[in-house]
This record gives C-alpha cells, structure tokens and sequence, in this order.
C-alpha cells in the first residue's frame, strides 16, 4: 500500500509516516494540494499532511483544500513532536551568525519567532514549501550564506551543519497530521489506537441570531465534549464563515447523529469529515 506525504525526504510530515506506516511504500509530493489529488487520482492509497501545529495553529491549506476540493475522509490522525533546528552548509558552519537568509515553511518560521528576531535580528526570511524543501536547497546552494530550519532527519539527509539546536519559542511543540484515504482503511488496525475523534464541517444558517449558541448547546446538553472549535472563511464574502469541531469521540448511533440532526433542523449545513482514531507518537 502506498502512504503519500509533503516531501520532499525528511519532512516532519515523512517522520509521521515512517513511524506509523513502517512497511508501507512512501511516496513525497510537493505541496499538500499535490498530496490529496494524488489520493483522489488512486496514485496512493492513503496521505499524510499536516493540519495543526502546537504553536501556529492550523495548516490553511490543509483545512481549505480538504473542504474545498479534496473531500477526502479524514481516517485517521497522528501527532508527533516537534523540534526545529537551524542549519547550514557546512561550507557556512563558521559564519552562521551572518547568514543572508532564512527558509523554511512558513509554520516552521511561525514557530521560531523569537529566536529569529533575538538571534538573527533584521535576517529576512522566505517561506517554502516544506522544512526538507529548505534543507535540500541549502544544500544545493552552498556559495549562498542562508539557513534552513528544519530536523535532525533533514540535516542527515542533505548533509547539512546543525548550528542552533531546538530554536523552537516554546518546547511543547507539536503538529498533528490528518490521514486521508478513499477506501474504508482501518487505522486502529495500523495504529493501535482505540482514541477516538470526530470532525464536522458546520455552516450556520445566514442572519440567524444566537445560531453558534445554538449549534454548542446541540452537543453541550448531549455531554459531547468539543476539544476544538474554529472558523475558517467560506470564501464567498467577508464574515461568511464554515467551523471545523472536533469532539472527542467515535461517531456513535444516537448522540452525534441526534445532534448533526438538531444542527440541520435549525437551519445549519452540516458535514462529517471523519470519525477515526487519534495517535501520540514518541519519535525516541
Ligand atoms: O515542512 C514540514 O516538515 C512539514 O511536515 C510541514 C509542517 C507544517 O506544515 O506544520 C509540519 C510540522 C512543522 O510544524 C513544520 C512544518
């Protein structure tokens, strides 16, 4: 079976994967778009990309592509830890502290906030495609004087000089990734995990005062317990927005069923994006 990822090699995104889908075959894509098209075109059966980080919030284009274009189910979900590092060529290592720029994804920057402004004060930085995208075209680029931030794993792979370890601002850093499949594959099979969560796509009906209120009480009275709410633009005007709600737990026969069925009685447009379960991985 065949796992996709945000690549290109030794990704935070491929660190997921490695870990969870050993023995799979694993296929890198460009950008997260690229990722759930390939799953859509059966080039892979399952992909893996990143929708929150525990400092930055969620990935965008992860949220909008996924309930946009993609439509794919949401089977699973898998957060690991995350440490950022800056590195160079090691044509570079003695002169870090002059470097011309930085570049990685923009969450990675996101994350490293503070030591950039404290530690490489006025250093513009670029945002890229991936962590390892950043590390592979510093590697590539050794007449220029730039860093990436990215992990261990990509300063290994592109033979890259770690010159500032976990530049990250605050350590419990985390991101969670989705895991995206068409076919109905079982991810406790594969994971182990018996934690449950279920994520809706509610739209509130228009003009209609009190409707999120509404839409909380639905699942409040039930005793379902939301472990996040947030609203993303629905792209059709400013202030019209769709709310990503994840509860904590498995899509049953009567409560979340009773409450997606209370939410469309008043008026709302309510969409499931996957009941599945949810891993912690420890990447020692
Ligand atoms: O660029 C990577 O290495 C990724 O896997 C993407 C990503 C992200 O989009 O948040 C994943 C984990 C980190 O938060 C930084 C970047």
């Amino acid at each position: 079976m065949k796992v996709g990822y945000l690549g290109p090699k030794a990704t935070f995104s491929e660190l997921a994967v490695k870990k969870v889908f050993e023995g799979f075959e694993h296929k890198p894509y460009q950008t997260i778009p690229e990722c759930m098209d390939a799953v859509s075109r059966h080039e892979v059966e399952l992909a893996v990309v990143p929708l929150e980080n525990a400092l930055e919030g969620s990935v965008n284009i992860t949220l909008d592509y996924l309930t946009q274009v993609a439509k794919l189910p949401i089977i699973g979900e898998i957060t690991i830890p995350i440490k950022q590092h800056l590195m160079v060529h090691p044509a570079n290592a003695d002169k870090w502290q002059n470097v011309e720029k930085v570049y990685s994804h923009s969450h990675a920057i996101a994350q490293c906030h503070k030591f950039l402004h404290h530690q490489l004060t006025g250093v513009p930085f670029e945002s890229v495609s991936s962590t390892a995208a950043a590390a592979k075209m510093i590697m590539e680029t050794p007449e220029v004087n730039a860093a990436a931030i990215a992990n261990e794993l990509a300063a290994k792979e592109y033979g890259l000089t770690i010159v500032q370890r976990n530049i990250h601002d605050f350590d419990y850093n985390h991101t969670r990734f989705i895991v995206l499949a068409e076919k109905n594959i079982d991810f406790q099979v594969v994971s182990g995990s018996t934690h449950y969560k279920t994520t809706l796509m509610v739209t509130l009906p228009s003009d209609q005062a009190g409707s999120l209120h509404q839409v909380l009480s639905a699942f409040a009275w039930r005793k379902i317990n939301l472990s996040k709410i947030e609203s993303r633009p629905m792209k059709t005007g400013i202030g019209n927005y769709f709310f990503i709600i994840d509860l904590e737990m498995k899509l049953d026969e009567v409560l979340i069923p009773g409450a997606i069925a209370e939410m469309e009685a008043l008026g709302c447009c309510v969409k499931l994006l996957g009941s599945y379960p949810a891993i912690m991985v420890d990447l020692h």
